[in-house]
């Protein structure tokens, strides 16, 4: 059966001393729960939250990594140096990566076949943006984002995948998709991988949320049936509001 998860995506926020706060607050508040409880700072900081977080149940991840094993790569990371340090999930295709850094979906289809050679979890974030929405093309697109990045892996593969379904248009704004619509799409992506692969693996991953997920949202959103947690990001930054979201986690 699929997990319930909330992670929280930090972007580009917090230096070292803010994540030793963040952290050390986030553990002496975390509640009981049946969610996976996973938080994302920046790469500087990733060994720091391993070594705070070790007697806790909450997951470091990375916000992204290079397809790449080593080599001439300036400021870039690797699968392996990530394990090494003790991240064994990673969070590919963010928009913002997409959008600022150039990602396209072939060279997101070879980090997650990167990351998943190494045995890593993937959190392949995708969406549609605010015209896609507007005009009728979100389904198509998401379509396409999953077929081009993840529909020639292998079956066994995805036991590996999380999904983050995070609308362009809803990410950083405060404008969230509706509940109504989080499940629309989620329900359409399990389809679609129903067709491509089969019901069973479509049942089994992890369908995650992400777009202005705030407290007084969650609730409402993952209630929906095919809605297994969020990719939080401004609201991961205060411990009380991502504390308040993982209880929304019925
Ligand atoms: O991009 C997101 C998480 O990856 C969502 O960000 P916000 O929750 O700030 O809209």
């Amino acid at each position: 059966m699929r997990s319930k998860i909330v992670a929280g995506n930090w972007k580009m926020n917090k230096d070292l001393a803010e994540t030793e706060v963040l952290l050390a607050e986030l553990s002496a508040k975390l509640p009981d729960t049946k969610a996976e409880v996973m938080v994302a700072p920046t790469f500087v900081n990733l060994s720091a939250a391993v070594d705070k977080l070790k007697s806790s149940s909450i997951e470091v991840i990375a916000q992204n990594m290079h397809f790449a094993e080593n080599g001439a790569y300036t400021g870039e990371i690797s699968a392996n140096m990530l394990l090494g340090i003790g991240v064994d999930t990673v969070i590919i295709g963010h928009s913002e990566r997409r959008a600022y850094f150039g990602e396209t979906d072939e060279i997101l289809a070879k980090k997650v076949v990167a990351a998943l050679a190494k045995n890593m979890r993937v959190m392949f974030c995708f969406g549609e943006e605010l015209e896609d929405r507007k005009s009728g093309n979100h389904f198509k697109i998401v379509e396409s984002q999953l077929k081009n990045a993840l529909f020639s892996l292998d079956a066994s593969a995805w036991s590996k995948i999380i999904l983050a379904y995070e609308p362009v248009w809803a990410i950083g704004t405060g404008e969230t998709a509706s509940p109504e619509q989080a499940q629309e799409m989620h329900a359409f992506i399990r389809k679609t991988i129903t067709n491509a692969y089969d019901t069973g693996i479509a049942n089994n991953v992890s369908i995650l949320y992400g777009g202005s997920v705030k407290p007084n949202n969650a609730v409402e959103i993952f209630s929906k049936p095919d809605v297994d947690g969020g990719l939080i990001g401004g609201a991961s930054l205060v411990a009380d509001d991502f504390i308040a979201i993982i209880k929304g986690i019925a």
